[in-house]
């Protein structure tokens, strides 16, 4: 009777995980989680002999989407059965011939070629039905759309992206509730979009792992033969290994070692047989194909004692919490820190310093708490930001609580505007990307544009930084230097006020003759009366400076520049120049611009490379172009865009 509850109990809770996981792309426990509960519904069905109507262990119980179009497979798409035991692989392989490939995480299609051309791409969606993503798939980055073999051809491989592009792509999400947890969780989102230009950006891969059907082809019926041919028409097959039950152990380790370095996302391994008739002869369960079979990592779990919680800020303004631990060895590494996500798991955890916890890696790679044994639960979340120092709330969404950084105006949400500051036309600061200035800022190294050039008071912990050793501390430094000679539009133009570009920032610094102080005092009349200038733009400047916190700001960088001297008189530096502009400009809006620029100066631009030119600007100086070839036969200097600047002193 307990049995049947408990049965009950867990049928509800993996069925809900299930759908969040595969239809909503969230999920509401860990795979460890879900496996263990898993296993204990596979474990109370074979005592009470019992299974229940919609049990996930005879389904594999899930349903597409409604917006994209269906349709059904041709041959049902199954899941694998799956083991964590080596021994229970090596008796499933015996004496066969076997391919051990790695099991993939990300999502399965099956493509159809015709006449050698992509014609189909489905995604697995429930097995049965899967939903149509032809024109997504066509923007995949290694899929060939034309092939050389002209009759059908149906295989079926896992869509993924990779950890570092995960990375890249889930910084540039800005809105929290938008983000991806995993690999994953983003390829899924990116391969059944509606729109496949997002798909394009996204940088999916596509990994053939099994053939099901190429007319005509004599495979001398070996699944190898298979991969070996999917090649040679042009497809990346997954990464395998032939094994038998003897050489089961140096796969194995080899397999074992290397997945720690893998950059893409895997949860485990196959082993399919080689012996396509013998594998058919097998047939299936309902749930399992008999020709193949999953192995799962082992977790190793180590049991070790919460030391801190850490609260880690991001641009989007989420507090993280993050167990720091006493450091313990885990698959190969030393791991003192893991991420605990939400408020919801940490409550659910009952964390508390002190208290023994066990940690694991998920899928051997990113550390996580499995169990908290001793559950004291004396934690405090926190009240203010550790950027900002403002205000900090916990909210709830889709029943997850998580911290929030309440204030708007949180260097951490500002991320972008320091991006604008230290960019070429700005203030030209190099050795400071995006990731670093996150960094720096998350740190609450930079709280101002000012504080960027007193980064040297963190020299220390800056050098112990991952990815930041002497010599790029160095050059940021030297950068600095350069950057503090500057000029006033440039520092105008890298305070990020709305619509002031460097075009305006000259114009109005003109008009206020390069004084700083009038430029504070001006009014919003004043501005919109500069030609060129509007009323909305007059309007985000003088609101700008009426500001007190950013007057402080301002001041507080300008006691760090040196401004360059500018001559009020006009600056005709290019009178009787004659310039040619080829290829594409990437400082200047478009060649007009350049052109207006180098006619404010005195200089003329021409369409053709002549005996009168005086300099050709292209910014590639060593293509092959006909105005290329013409200068360099009459001896006419190649400018780039930034020797032009430099020469035109911009
Ligand atoms: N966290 C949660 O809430 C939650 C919920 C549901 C499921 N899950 C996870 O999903 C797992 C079950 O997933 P499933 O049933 O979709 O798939 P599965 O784990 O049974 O995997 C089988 C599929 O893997 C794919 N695959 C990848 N690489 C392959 C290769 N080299 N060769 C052959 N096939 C390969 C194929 O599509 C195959 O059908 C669970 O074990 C659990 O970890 C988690
Ligand atoms: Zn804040």
């Amino acid at each position: 009777m307990d049995k049947m509850k408990r049965m009950k109990e867990l049928l509800k809770l993996l069925t809900e995980a299930s759908k969040a996981y595969y239809q909503e792309d969230r999920e509401i426990m860990s795979n460890f989680e879900y496996d263990k509960l898993y296993d204990e519904l596979v474990q109370l069905e074979r005592e009470t002999g019992v299974t229940l109507a919609g049990s996930p262990t005879a389904s594999v119980g899930y349903e597409a989407l409604d917006e994209l179009p269906k349709e059904a497979h041709e041959s049902p798409m199954l899941s694998l059965d799956k083991t964590k035991d080596i021994e229970a692989l090596r008796a499933f392989i015996g004496e066969q011939k076997s391919l051990l490939s790695w099991k993939l995480d990300g999502l399965t299609i099956v493509l159809t070629y015709h006449e050698g051309k992509l014609q189909k791409a489905v995604t697995r969606g429930n097995g049965t039905v899967g939903e149509v993503i032809t024109g997504n798939a066509k923007v995949f980055k290694n899929i060939p759309l034309q092939i050389a073999y002209q009759g059908e051809l149906v295989l079926r491989g896992e869509a993924i992206i990779t950890y570092s592009d995960f990375e890249k792509i889930n910084a540039q999400i800005e809105d929290v509730d938008a983000k991806y947890k995993n690999p994953r969780n983003l390829c899924s989102g990116s391969v059944r979009q509606l729109n496949n230009e997002i798909t394009a950006k996204r940088n999916v891969n596509f990994y053939a792992f099994s053939l099901v059907k190429a007319e005509g082809v004599d495979f001398q019926n070996s699944r190898e033969q298979q991969f070996c041919w999917l090649k040679e028409q042009g497809f990346d097959v997954v990464e395998y290994r032939v094994v038998t039950g003897e050489t089961l152990d140096e796969a194995m380790d080899y397999f074992s070692n290397q997945v720690s370095k893998n950059d893409f996302p895997s949860d485990g391994l196959v082993v399919l047989y080689d012996d396509i008739a013998y594998g058919e002869s097998l047939g299936s369960t309902a749930k399992f194909p008999r020709n193949a079979y999953a192995f799962k990592w082992k977790d190793e779990i180590r049991e070790t004692v919460l030391k801190e919680i850490e609260w880690s800020a991001s641009r989007t303004g989420l507090i993280n919490p993050v167990a720091i631990f006493e450091p313990i060895e885990l698959e190969g590494t030393t791991v003192s820190r893991a991420s605990v996500h939400n408020i919801s798991i940490m409550k659910e955890l009952q964390l508390g310093i002190g208290d023994k916890i066990q940690v694991y890696k998920a899928n051997m790679i990113i550390p996580q708490i499995a169990e908290n044994l001793t559950r004291s639960g004396n934690l405090e979340i926190p009240k203010i930001c550790p950027v900002c120092k403002k205000e900090a709330r916990v909210i709830k969404t889709n029943e997850v609580e998580a911290l929030y950084c309440m204030n708007e105006e949180c260097q951490a949400k500002k991320i972008k505007s320091f991006t604008l500051f230290v960019s070429r036309d700005a203030m030209n600061i190099d050795g400071l990307s995006e990731a670093t200035l996150e960094k720096f800022i998350l740190k609450g190294f930079i709280r101002d544009f000012g504080d960027i050039f007193e980064i040297e008071k963190y020299k220390d912990e800056i050098l112990e930084m991952e990815g930041f050793g002497q010599k790029s501390y160095e050059n940021l430094i030297a950068s600095l230097e350069k950057a503090k000679h500057t000029t006033l539009p440039r520092v105008l133009y890298s305070l990020g006020i709305a619509n002031i570009g460097l075009a305006n920032a000259k114009l109005i610094c003109k008009e206020l003759q390069y004084d700083i102080e009038k430029m504070i005092a001006a009014n919003e009349e004043e501005i919109s009366s500069i030609e060129g200038i509007g009323p909305v733009i007059a309007k985000a400047y003088t609101e700008y400076f009426a500001n007190e916190e950013n007057l402080k700001k301002f001041r507080h960088l300008l006691s760090h520049l040196e401004l360059e001297e500018v001559t009020r008189e006009e600056n005709l530096s290019l009178e009787g120049k004659q310039f040619v502009i080829t290829g594409s400009v990437v400082h200047f809006a478009n060649r007009a611009q350049l052109k207006e620029e180098i006619e404010k100066r005195g200089g003329k631009v021409t369409g053709s490379v002549t005996s009168k030119t005086h300099y050709l600007i292209n910014n590639d100086t060593t293509s092959n172009s006909s105005k290329n070839k013409k200068a360099k036969e009459l001896g006419i200097p190649i400018l780039s865009e930034d020797d032009f600047m430099k020469m035109a002193g911009m």
